[in-house]
């Protein structure tokens, strides 16, 4: 299964009780993602990521605006849509096997078949032999691919991703990165993307939505062509590599000057 998303002028505004006014975190978004496409969102700090991601997520509503998934308004959290924050959220009284039944048993799929469904996506993200092991049992990279696994084993049309590897050593990271292009090539899933990492986000993205400084606006959408992936040994130093690392650098670094001259009194 795999769905296109589409956002249009959606804005949020939170309330902001120290001064009794509202504060905009996200101003008029527009933006479409393709069925199997796969987007990354970048942008300063507290410009409103986490909070699109909810939004996408069904956690928050926008307070104007629409977000459509395969054409029907979000109104909640849905099965349409799984999400994989940057802690593992994993249930540590419970097996990795366990951790990614849990899911399948919430929509009712019956027991064997949630066994089997389990193992099929434990071996996708590479854990096969590690099913029985509890969480404190397992690194953090292999929590996260739990977690990876959990969110695809009922067959959401797309995957929304926090900061999935933020809290992860830089190997770990990487390989992390190759694992989740190979799983999103196996199966074809629409993925929205969170990060701080703007080598993560070229390395990642099909094309990469940068948004300004608080309130986050779309600033631009870069598409990213790094050519053939398969033919280049270390990709991150290739020229190309490192002329979209530059190009979405600048656009970050112009919103962050403009942030910190807005902080500084006058
Ligand atoms: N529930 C809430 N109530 C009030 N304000 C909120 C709420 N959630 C987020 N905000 C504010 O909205 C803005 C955007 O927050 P958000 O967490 O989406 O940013 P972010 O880009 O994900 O930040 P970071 O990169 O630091 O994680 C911030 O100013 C934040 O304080």
């Amino acid at each position: 299964m795999t769905a296109h998303i589409s956002l249009r002028g959606v804005t949020k505004k939170f309330p902001d009780r120290r001064n009794r006014t509202e504060l905009t975190a996200l101003d008029g978004i527009d933006l479409d993602v393709a069925a199997g496409e796969f987007v990354v969102v970048v942008g300063p700090s507290g410009c409103g990521k986490s909070t699109l991601l909810d939004l996408l997520g069904g956690l928050t509503t926008p307070t104007s605006g629409r977000i459509l998934v395969d054409g029907k308004p979000v109104t909640g959290p849905g099965l349409d849509r799984g999400t994989v924050f940057q802690q593992y959220a994993l249930l540590p009284w419970r097996t990795a096997q366990g951790n990614v039944e849990f899911g399948l048993e919430a929509v009712g799929v019956p027991r064997r078949e949630r066994a089997e469904r389990a193992r099929e996506f434990l071996d996708l993200v590479g854990l096969t032999g590690f099913e029985h092991r509890h969480p404190h049992e397992l690194s953090g990279g292999m929590r996260q691919r739990v977690a990876i696994a959990r969110s695809l084993a009922y067959d959401p049309g797309v995957l929304l991703m926090d900061e999935p590897f933020a809290a992860l050593d830089a190997q770990t990271r990487e390989s992390l990165q190759d694992e989740l292009l190979r799983i999103w090539e196996r199966t074809g899933k629409t993925v929205v993307f969170i990060t701080h990492g703007i080598e993560e986000a070229v390395y990642l993205g099909q094309r990469v939505a940068v948004l300004t400084s608080r309130p986050g606006r779309l600033k631009r959408v870069v598409p990213i062509d790094l050519g053939a992936r398969a033919d280049t040994v270390d990709l991150r130093s290739s020229p190309e590599f490192g002329r979209y690392r530059h190009e979405i650098w600048t656009l970050l670094h112009d919103e962050v000057a403009r942030a910190q001259k807005e902080v500084v009194p006058a």
